[in-house]
């Protein structure tokens, strides 16, 4: 293999001199090359069983974990770019069966040893990224039994982290967790939420209340019906958890409702994929006005997709907060109707209602779980915050190391949730 690369490379080398630096060949047949390196370039590792893997020599010493190249206290890199010009050609590989955690040495040409530890790199080398998109097999829908998305408020506070993970597991698993028993106040919900991390503050506030005040120009300081919807779709990043807790509710109505949008995309791509793909491409403007003190304004696709996975990473959908759609090309607005009248009609269709009472404590993945609630009499005393996305991953991966790991925290039992919110939240 090594000896093919050689042959190949020898005709560029004669072709393209100044690409390559002398190529030098070191034991087990691993072929190196001076100086830059180009794509065809690299060094041979054995890190996955009866398989090489060429791997650049600049990536390998840029990722030299030792005390001089990554600070021992922070963690952080004290190499930067281009110190790898005159630290990155191979002297020698060597391959260390026998310690603890086997492990790869490498001796560079200005004599720094950086040693990699098989599993670190298998961890590392190749598009490994995936992101937390709420894989597609793992979706609230009706098979799932809305008790299994909840913990009660002691385990969920408790150190031993126990309930934690698992919560924070049915949300990277369904989109959407409840603290169940919590005490009606809001103390108990400001707990909760600094469980996981500081609430975002907003103009809303941080930890906010809210009622059917008009305290801020919005329906949601109404009694009206709110329909499904995510929030703050007018900021750049929308808010990434979304916490309610109904602290008092004597009236009627004021039913909440969830959906889990990336589970409707995935329908709707099969259903419509051309219409997927317009509400994917078409850039649609949202904003917050509360005339003389706030006007937000965001322009963003209704699916958003993660550039590097090409998967569907936020959703971003409130009917009530669409600007005037003057982004859209006029040959594109009649099949842009088409697909969102289409879109709206199959979330509508998808909500799952359940009453919200005292002691429960919502939170819901704001980029891919929507929210909602009907109408209602009376006086409806709500409370909460958001979480940004970065900081409930950020506590996800240290609870669980692995974001895909999440899904293990919780069982996925059959059962309705329909007719479990029927017969046991909308009392
Ligand atoms: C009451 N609370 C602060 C939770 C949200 C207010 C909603 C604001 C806006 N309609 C949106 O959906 O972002
Ligand atoms: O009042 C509720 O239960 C939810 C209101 C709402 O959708 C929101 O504040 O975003």
């Amino acid at each position: 293999m090594s000896v093919l690369i050689t042959k190949i490379l020898s005709r560029r080398l004669l072709k393209y001199p100044q690409n390559y630096g002398i190529i030098s060949t070191i034991s087990k047949a691993h072929v190196i090359f001076r100086g830059l390196c180009t794509s065809e370039s690299g060094v041979n590792l054995s890190i996955y069983e009866n398989q090489e893997t060429r791997v650049s020599p600049l990536w390998l010493r840029h990722h030299c974990q030792c005390q001089n190249c990554v600070h021992p206290s922070t963690h952080q890199r004290v190499l930067i770019p281009g110190d790898l010009r005159n630290s990155s050609t191979v002297k020698s590989v060597t391959l260390d069966k026998k310690s603890v955690e086997e492990n790869i040495k490498i001796v560079w040409n200005d004599d720094h040893v950086s040693t990699y530890k098989i599993k670190w790199l298998q961890d590392n080398i190749g598009d490994n990224y995936a992101g937390l998109n709420g894989s597609e097999n793992n979706n609230v829908d009706s098979t799932t039994d809305i008790s299994e998305v909840s913990v009660n408020f002691d385990d969920f506070l408790n150190n031993n982290n126990r309930g934690l993970q698992k919560f924070m597991g049915h949300i990277q698993k369904f989109g959407f967790a409840l603290i169940v028993d919590a005490p009606p106040d809001t103390v108990s919900t400001k707990k909760a939420i600094e469980r996981i991390a500081q609430p975002q503050v907003t103009m809303f506030g941080g930890l906010y209340e809210f009622q059917s005040d008009l305290k801020h120009a919005d329906t949601a300081y109404t009694s009206d019906y709110v329909h499904l919807h995510t929030d703050c779709t007018y900021f750049t990043e929308p808010n990434g958890l979304q916490v309610f807790h109904c602290l008092e509710h004597i009236g009627e109505g004021g039913i909440n409702s969830v959906a889990d949008g990336f589970k409707i995309a995935q329908e709707f791509s099969r259903e419509y994929p051309d219409q997927y793909e317009i509400l994917k491409s078409i850039p649609v403007p949202w904003h917050y006005i509360d005339p003389g003190k706030y006007s937000f304004y965001n322009v963003a696709p209704i699916l958003q997709h993660n550039p590097y996975t090409d998967k569907l990473q936020c959703l971003r959908y409130n009917p009530h907060d669409m600007a005037p759609l003057n982004t859209i090309p006029l040959v594109n607005v009649s099949e842009f109707y088409e697909s969102i009248i289409n879109f709206s009609d199959k979330l509508e269709k998808k909500a799952v209602w359940f009453k919200l009472h005292p002691g429960m404590i919502l939170f819901t993945d704001n980029w891919r779980v929507l929210h909602g609630r009907s109408e209602f009499t009376g006086s409806r005393k709500m409370c909460g915050s958001y979480i940004t996305r970065s900081d409930w991953l950020s506590k996800f991966k240290v609870m669980f190391g692995n974001v895909q790991d999440g899904s293990n925290a919780c069982t996925y039992l059959n059962g309705t949730l329909t007719s479990y919110c029927k017969h046991n939240f909308s009392k």
